[in-house]
């Protein structure tokens, strides 16, 4: 996507080449800022710090990563070390172990000589591979968004709402919930997003709306518990979210939150479209809400919130009382019965095993 007139991405290869270069997420929407990734333990500092966060842009991350510590060391042992490394940063977001899979697959056959340039070019691919992805999402939820428009008799706005950040900067790039959107924007289409600001790390008010203003998108910042009243007085046509995790027969994992909305919408008969690429499918998984790992996060980032002060100062603040302990659990798993259908780079299909397989008929019969 565009910043100032300037194509972006998320992550990139430096121009030295001697290191991967990533957009600071943690000093979003206040300044714009990237940081230099370098070694294996800075890799996996920025995804455990969330400097970098967003399950696919976290897979790639990941896949830089296991380059940078094979330029320290290309051993055997080395190279385990780094997979358990980054493989102990995040845990609900299948795409790091897809692509640690998919780097482990590609890498330990090599000899280690080979390993250090076949990594970059895999970590590149893995980059790009993610950006055609996003794209193809987009242009398969554009036809939705287009349907819905239509159902509206074209008139005032698309009312569209969203949980969290599952735009470009949750990505490599153009995102997954959020590429849809920006195609209808292109295509002409009036959208306008409620950005719910997705406490405690306001990924939706900081991130998304950033996102969204930075391309012209109409949006507008709603408290968590907005949604379900906007729904109430039908001004949201559809509900678009991201997922870390989508099991095998549809039920999808996202951010804290994402549960209750999808229960409002069904209670109201807005849709609920669940965007995601095909790294994010745990083909080993069922029932989500029993098997998908829930990442508990420290209690500072619902105690303490940080903002910019008046006098340009970006400072953080604690809004709880000393000595009352906080609870942080950052995802939660939406059952497939509530969501409307899946988004994903081959078209979209039922939240269900069967929908998933007419997409994806190769994983058929396969031993889970
Ligand atoms: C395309 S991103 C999908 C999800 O990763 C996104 O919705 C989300 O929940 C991100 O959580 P985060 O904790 O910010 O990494």
């Amino acid at each position: 996507m565009k910043v100032h007139g300037k194509p972006m991405r998320s992550i990139w290869l430096a121009p030295d080449a001697q290191a991967a270069e990533a957009i600071d997420q943690t000093r979003l929407p206040h300044a714009l800022v990237s940081v230099r990734l370098t070694t294996l333990d800075e890799a996996a500092h920025a995804i455990r710090s969330m400097l970098v966060r967003g399950a696919p842009l976290i897979g790639a991350t990941a896949a830089y990563g296991v380059w940078l510590a094979l330029r320290a060391d290309a051993s055997d042992g080395a190279l385990e070390h780094a997979l358990a490394v980054l493989r102990g940063t995040r845990p609900t977001a299948v795409n790091l172990h897809w692509a640690l899979d998919d780097m482990r697959q590609l890498l330990a056959p090599l000899p280690p000589a080979e390993r250090v340039a076949a990594a970059l070019r895999r970590a590149e691919a893995i980059s790009d591979e993610d950006v055609a992805i996003n794209r193809a999402i987009g242009a398969h939820g554009l036809k939705l968004l287009e349907d819905a428009w239509m159902r509206k008799g074209r008139q005032g706005r698309l009312e569209v709402l969203t949980h969290c950040n599952a735009g470009w900067l949750a990505t490599v790039d153009f995102g997954t919930a959020l590429s849809p959107i920006y195609q209808a924007h292109d295509a002409g289409i009036p959208v306008h997003v409620w950005v719910d600001e997705t406490r405690p790390r306001n990924q939706g008010a900081q991130l998304t709306a950033w996102e969204l203003g930075q391309h012209g998108v109409p949006h507008t910042v709603i408290a968590d518990n907005v949604g379900g009243h906007l729904m109430q007085h039908g001004q949201v046509d559809l509900c678009i979210v991201g997922t870390d995790r989508t099991t095998a027969q549809g039920d999808v994992a996202n951010k804290i939150g994402t549960y209750l909305k999808a229960l409002a919408a069904k209670d109201n008969g807005v849709p609920f479209y669940v965007a995601l690429p095909s790294p994010t499918i745990d083909w080993t998984l069922r029932d989500g809400v029993r098997e998908i790992p829930i990442e508990q996060r420290d209690g500072t980032e619902l105690s303490d919130v940080t903002g910019r002060l008046a006098s340009g100062e970006v400072a953080t603040v604690r809004i709880t009382p000393e000595g009352s302990p906080a609870a942080n659990y950052a995802f939660d798993v939406t059952p497939a019965r509530l969501v409307t259908a899946l988004i994903t780079e081959r078209g979209v299909c039922p939240a269900s095993h069967d929908g998933l397989l007419s997409l994806f008929p190769e994983r058929r019969g396969r031993a889970e």
